[in-house]
């Protein structure tokens, strides 16, 4: 059996947007180019606007999305997911606990779970019932400078749980490849991405990956 991909997932580039790399007056913009370059799912990321701008700003993001065809993921806050009626919400080990946001969202929301580097962890969000596991950091983050690094032998073994895979942490379209070749379904990106001035052209970089090492897409011949 393969990884089930479902409600809306699919293999490819995953854009995390952050509020200091992009003006509030830019975001729709930015995550625009990141779907026009391919991106396949968006994850609104904001650790210091007020509540009511990240209310406004979840909810046009999630206009733009629906409109794309690109699932909106809001990271941490599953209310804020459900006011806006995003496809979901990235959970954290200390945030909200997969059964309370299920609980809040319903069976078709998309709920991925940071495992760190952490098979364990990964068993656990499985069990519960996770959408997607998120591992990393792979590389070097100026977005999340403590995050702790994890090791890319985690991706291969974690293929056992057949649930889509997700790396993050430092990724660019210049170290990418080695990460799906290891096992991601999808390079979640920050940086990477929207740190760059064209963030179309970075986006058709990244997800060019997927085209050539991605096994759903490439086939040795
Ligand atoms: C796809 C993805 N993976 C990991 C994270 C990190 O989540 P968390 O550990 O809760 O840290 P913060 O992003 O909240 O700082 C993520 N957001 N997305
Ligand atoms: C939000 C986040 N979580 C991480 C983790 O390891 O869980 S690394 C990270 C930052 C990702 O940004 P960039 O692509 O700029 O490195
Ligand atoms: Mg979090």
């Amino acid at each position: 059996m393969s990884t089930a991909f479902n409600k809306g997932l699919r293999p490819g580039l995953y854009a995390i947007t952050d509020n200091t790399l992009t003006p509030s007056s830019q975001l729709l913009s930015a995550v625009a180019s990141a779907i026009l370059g391919g991106a396949v799912l968006v994850q609104y990321r904001d650790k210091s606007s007020t509540s009511s701008e990240r209310l406004r700003q979840a909810a046009d993001l999630q206009s733009l999305c629906r409109e794309a065809g690109v699932p909106l993921i809001i990271n941490d806050d599953a209310e804020l997911a459900h006011r806006v009626g995003a496809a979901g919400v990235h959970l954290g080990q200390s945030d909200v606990s997969l059964t309370e946001a299920r609980r809040l969202l319903g069976d078709q929301a998309i709920i991925g779970m940071t495992c760190h580097s952490d098979l364990e962890l990964a068993r656990t969000a499985d069990a519960a019932g996770a959408d997607y596991l998120a591992f990393g950091r792979f590389y070097p983050s100026s977005t999340k400078p403590g995050a702790p690094p994890a090791n890319k032998q985690v991706l291969a073994q974690a293929r056992q749980f057949r649930r889509p895979i997700t790396a993050i942490g430092g990724i660019s379209a210049d170290n990418g490849a080695e990460l799906i070749c290891s096992g991601a379904d999808m390079l979640a990106v920050v940086g990477g991405l929207f740190g760059h001035p064209d963030i179309e052209h970075q986006a058709r970089r990244l997800s060019q990956l997927f085209a050539d090492h991605h096994p759903l897409f490439h086939r040795h011949s």
